[in-house]
């Protein structure tokens, strides 16, 4: 049988993975239909709005969805229908870290991909291919493969195949357009083949064949959580050697920049922070962290615990450089956090550093004043109490604004000393002495110069 020619997609979550991808897919092949359905109704609202507010910020993918809505880009909460019409299904819902029971705190919690799965052995009445789109621990395909084939009607086949986004947020829509590679595994049986060249076959309309990686199921799957393992990795080791910058006197750019202009490293990723944030990284190292304890590897598993230790410290660490230069307390002191997403370009806040910096200004029972275009007010309140669950909203409220603009945080309202912390390195050389002229202390990451 020749590979099915795909002219019918459906996506079930309708998130920061499946909006965006399936919106780009719906752009680059106007021949196939996309059907992107999700039981969260705001939303699904969002998503089909008039004036086209979407759920998430993304650059560039309100001019995707522009183009594409209602012609062969359609977004539902009518999951039944979606799965039964399609010929290949995505499944791109979320996979956080378990909170209570076995591997809490750890293991990923994969209970909406088996509820998906659930679905679409249920809805199906023609054969499907299944795409693995979430993050997934090594050989989540084939407890989805034992479910479908359990549930499954006659002359109903399912293929399955792992195929890891590796979209950033902030430059989804450019990464989508243009990525390093997409990766599709599969089964090495001809059935397996057959599905995974009818997937080549969707991304071949705009990525070159060199691009589009074909393995091994299992290797697949633990790809994903390997790139996400080396790229936070990459953060926490910089993020160490930044310490060792503070304390003697060298700059962690400088540092970074000459270690990576050596070829065999690169320069990527080698950005100094008040620590890496998101809902990848340290969910992903922690599945891996639970893999390696699952296979009684528990030397790998220290190992990779490790990176997001450091995390953990450097996020600590900053939160304490701020109260040590502030004279040792910050009690009644108005600090400014400027930004509050986990990254630019995002109004994304899951596991973002300025949360834990949030709370520990709080328990000194500093002022905080929070700004933040992308980011509405309510989301600031729900992570604050979260990350706090002893203090009511009011109390969190009695410490914390939230500012319209970055204005009121000016050098001329200030107390003084006034002092800037860049947990970013935001500032260049340049930048650090027009705030000195202002007449700003500016205190960085990763050096010890500070001026
Ligand atoms: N956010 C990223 O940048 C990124 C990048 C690569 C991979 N991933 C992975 O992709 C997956 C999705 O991440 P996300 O950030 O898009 O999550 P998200 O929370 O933004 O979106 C997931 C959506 O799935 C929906 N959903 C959950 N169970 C459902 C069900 N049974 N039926 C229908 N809808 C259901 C939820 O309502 C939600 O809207 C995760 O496994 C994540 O690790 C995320
Ligand atoms: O040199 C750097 C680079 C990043 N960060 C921080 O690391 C976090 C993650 O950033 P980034 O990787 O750019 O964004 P994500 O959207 O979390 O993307 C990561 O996680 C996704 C979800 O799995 C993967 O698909 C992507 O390939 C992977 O980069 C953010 O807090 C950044 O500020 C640094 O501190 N220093």
């Amino acid at each position: 049988m020749a590979p099915t020619k795909v002219t019918k997609i459906c996506c079930i979550g309708a998130g920061y993975v499946g909006g965006p991808t399936c919106a780009v897919i719906a752009l680059k092949c106007p021949h196939i239909t996309v059907t992107i359905v999700d039981l969260n109704q705001s939303r699904i609202d969002a998503w089909n709005s008039p004036d086209f507010q979407l759920p998430i910020f993304e650059p560039g993918l309100e001019d995707v969805v522009r183009q594409c809505r209602d012609r062969n880009l359609f977004f539902s909460t009518d999951v039944d229908k979606g799965i039964r019409d399609a010929e290949l299904i995505f499944v791109s819902v979320n996979t956080p870290t378990k909170k209570t029971g076995v591997g809490a705190g750890s293991a990923a919690d994969l209970n909406n991909v088996e509820r998906a799965t659930r679905r679409i052995a249920a809805m199906s009445t023609t054969s499907k291919i299944v795409v693995e789109k979430s993050t997934v621990p090594c050989r989540t395909a084939e407890s989805m493969r034992t479910i479908l084939e359990a549930n499954s009607k006659p002359n109903c086949r399912f293929d399955i195949l792992s195929n890891p986004e590796f979209l950033a947020e902030g430059t989804a829509i450019a990464d989508l357009y243009n990525p390093d590679r997409v990766l599709i595994g599969s089964l090495q049986t001809p059935e397996g083949l057959d599905a995974c060249e009818s997937l080549k076959g969707v991304y071949a309309n705009w990525v070159p064949s060199e691009h589009i990686l074909t393995v091994g199921l299992w290797s697949s799957e633990l790809t994903k959580l390997a790139a996400n393992a080396m790229l936070a990795q990459r953060i926490s080791s910089i993020n160490a050697l930044s310490a060792i910058c503070e304390a003697t006197g060298a700059n962690i750019d400088e540092v970074a920049h000459a270690v990576g202009t050596d070829s065999r490293l690169g320069p990527k990723f080698l950005k100094a922070s008040v620590g890496f944030g998101g809902s990848c990284f340290q969910k992903d190292i922690l599945n891996l962290v639970y893999l390696s304890e699952s296979l009684h590897l528990n030397e790998v598993a220290k190992y990779w615990r490790g990176v997001v230790d450091m995390n953990e410290w450097q996020k600590r660490r900053f939160g304490q450089k701020v109260v040590k230069e502030l004279f040792g307390t910050i009690t009644g002191k108005r600090i400014a956090v400027l930004g509050f997403a986990f990254k630019a370009d995002t109004g994304d806040t899951r596991e973002s550093a300025a949360i834990t910096l949030i709370r520990d200004f709080q328990s000194e029972r500093a002022l905080v004043n929070v700004y933040d275009p992308q980011v509405p007010q309510e989301q600031i309140w729900q992570d604050l109490q979260e990350a706090s669950p002893s203090s009511s909203l009011d109390t969190i409220q009695k410490h914390v604004t939230v500012s319209p603009s970055a204005i009121s945080a000016l050098y001329k309202s200030m107390n003084k000393p006034a002092f800037v912390f860049d947990g970013r390195l935001v500032f260049g050389n340049t930048e650090r002495e027009r705030l000195a002229n202002i007449g700003f202390k500016v205190i960085s990451i990763g050096r010890g110069d500070s001026i």
